[in-house]
């Protein structure tokens, strides 16, 4: 579904991608880990065409669609207008939130609410919403529990697996909580300084002890300080 040789992008003078390469099959959860500033962010931006690339392929098997780090609400639209901006590039009869409700029904008492005034869980759940109404086949995830509490971050997994299963949608996640991610993802990506250092099933990889410590452990936590 989504094939990526040899990427390599440049900020400048800056090489953030050297040479990345990953697959992940239609309807495949993998994650792709690493610590800051190992081009976890730009490689999702690439896939989305939001920076240019150097060199290298990126081949997708569909559409799209990116959850953002950050969120990025309109914070004074209802959630319901916040879901069909994410559409806004469909046949309006396609602009029917109800799919996203179906998939996340935590949102749908809700949808007239402004968007500011949700809670940092329940704005990332219209940010996956908004992606998903673009009717996606790959679904980009950046920081998934940046700044949320663990147990609504879990919530949030069962979401997206939810929409896994559902719809068969492929997805990509960004995530610095290990545990979180590789609890949903099957197979994962290890990047460090613009390179893919480790890959396979995320049950391999967590039982590996060296990688565990280098990459897995201490360079991972969500401040980006050392673990204990
Ligand atoms: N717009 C930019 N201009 C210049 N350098 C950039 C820009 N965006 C990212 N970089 C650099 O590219 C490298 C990769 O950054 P990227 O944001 O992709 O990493 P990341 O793995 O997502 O990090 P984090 O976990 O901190 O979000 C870093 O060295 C970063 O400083």
């Amino acid at each position: 579904m989504l094939h990526i040789r040899d990427l390599v992008v440049t900020y400048g003078a800056a090489t953030a991608l050297d040479g990345v390469s990953l697959d992940v099959e239609a309807g495949e959860m993998v994650a792709l880990v690493g610590p800051n500033g190992a081009g976890k962010t730009t490689t999702l931006n690439a896939v989305s065409g939001l920076v240019p690339t150097a060199s290298g392929t990126i081949d997708i098997g569909g559409r799209s669609a990116q959850v953002p780090e950050g969120r990025q609400m309109f914070a004074d639209m209802s959630v319901d207008d916040n879901l069909r901006l994410g559409a806004w590039t469909m046949p309006r009869r396609d602009r029917d939130t109800e799919r996203v409700y179906a998939v996340m029904p935590d949102l749908r008492p809700l949808r007239r609410q402004r968007a500011g005034l949700l809670s940092g869980g329940q704005q990332q759940m219209v940010a996956i919403g908004r992606a998903l109404m673009a009717q996606p086949d790959v679904l980009l995830i950046d920081e998934l529990s940046l700044g949320l509490a663990p147990l609504i971050a879990a919530r949030l997994i069962e979401h997206l697996r939810e929409i896994n299963r559902e719809d068969g949608t492929t997805i990509l996640l960004v995530e610095q909580e290990v545990d979180l991610a590789f609890d949903l993802c099957s197979r994962a990506y290890v990047l460090e300084a613009g390179r893919v250092v480790a890959e396979g099933p995320t049950d391999v990889l967590s039982a590996d002890p060296q990688l565990a410590a280098i990459y897995l452990g201490a360079a991972m936590t969500r401040d980006g300080s050392e673990s204990p």
